[in-house]
């Protein structure tokens, strides 16, 4: 018991969320010594799809962290309803067992009322009951504690992620290497790398839903934007509400074209959809690809910039800022804290 109060104890220190899923499974090997232990987390979207997979498998020596990146992509992913125990466990919210070998136990992962995950174990041996209390107990308090950090981090009208965390997201994008442009030279010569993007997306014309049907329509019309945002865009991407129709997203991994096709994808789906009482609206966006030394504040300013050109040029439209300055129409004023490079 001492053990599992002090597993709670440090895993209630933790703000990241891939740390903590991470400390999560790490405490319940600890406690119970399974094969492997697997989280699974449910993402927002229709049709439903599982947004990550995180495993740890122990072994006879050591324990290794098996596809430890919390963030894999969804095509990685199997299918909802691959494994019927598990869809049901995330479907009933209740425990599922499988009788094996190994024995299969799936956990629901609870949090604010709802089931967003399943955490299972494979073990020689069935679970004997009490392991089963402590799985879902660290498990309740775990999604308790969850609750509270979603209660600060995200925005209640939308559910998205809010201001407050972005910063932190966006420099741990920018160290994940992977997304950092290397420098002017690279951004003149081609756009075939992958780097990670900003986009800000701003609703046209939002002022006249307000004056015409009442805020409280407003308001929906905010809700649905952002649920269409969460089906049109990756699980992996960040998606944010930055205040009133300005939202933003942090998009990992994609080359210039397929950043544009990301944001167009989601500037038809919102053109497309009808939205009850006010019918068809639009949306502009602006992206720009994150630089090394990059700021949220200056990265930000470029997305909105290509906005601002997006409304300008007569709304519901996509550009990249990069693009805008290879054609002239905006001047890179870099202040990534390097030279001045234009
Ligand atoms: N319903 C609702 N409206 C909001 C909220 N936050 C801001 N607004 C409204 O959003 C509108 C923003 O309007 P503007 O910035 O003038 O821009 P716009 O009418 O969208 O026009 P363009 O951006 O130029 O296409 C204002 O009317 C604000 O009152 C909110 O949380 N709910």
């Amino acid at each position: 018991m001492r053990n599992a109060i002090d597993h709670l104890g440090r895993l209630t220190e933790l703000r990241d969320r891939d740390l903590l899923d991470l400390s999560l499974l790490q405490s319940i090997r600890d406690l119970v010594r399974p094969l492997s232990v697997t989280l699974y987390r449910a993402a927002e979207g229709d049709p439903p799809r599982w947004g990550s997979r995180l495993k740890l498998v122990t072994q006879l020596l050591a324990d290794q962290v098996g596809e430890a990146a919390p963030q894999v992509e969804f095509d990685g992913l199997p299918a909802l309803d691959e494994h019927p125990a598990r869809a049901q466990c995330l479907a009933r919210g209740e425990r599922q067992r499988v009788a094996g070998p190994p024995a299969w136990t799936g956990f629901p992962m609870m949090a604010g009322g709802r089931v967003v995950g399943v955490l299972e174990t494979d073990t020689r041996y069935p679970l004997t009951r009490e392991e089963a209390a402590l799985i879902t107990g660290m498990l309740q308090v775990f999604g308790n504690f969850q609750a509270l950090l979603d209660y600060s981090e995200r925005d209640t009208l939308t559910g998205l992620l809010n201001r407050k965390s972005f910063d932190t997201a966006f420099f741990k994008l920018l160290a994940d290497g992977q997304g950092a442009d290397p420098g002017i030279e690279e951004r003149r010569r081609g756009q075939g790398r992958a780097v990670h993007w900003l986009g800000v997306i701003d609703i046209d014309h939002f002022k006249q839903v307000n004056d015409r049907h009442g805020h409280l329509i407003g308001d929906e019309v905010l809700l649905l934007v952002a649920q269409l945002m969460n089906s049109s865009f990756r699980v992996s991407d960040r998606l944010y509400r930055f205040g009133g129709e300005e939202f933003v997203v942090l998009l990992r991994g994609a080359t210039e074209a397929e950043a544009l096709q990301a944001f167009d994808r989601f500037r038809l789906a919102v053109q497309a959809f009808s939205m009850p009482q006010v019918g068809s609206i639009t949306i502009s966006a602006g992206v720009t690809q994150l630089r090394a030394g990059d700021t949220p504040s200056a990265a930000f300013e470029r997305a909105d910039r290509a906005t601002y050109h997006a409304k300008n040029q007569g709304r519901n439209q996509v550009w990249s800022h990069e693009a805008l300055v290879r054609q002239g129409s905006l001047q890179d004023d870099d202040k990534t804290g390097g030279v001045e490079l234009f």
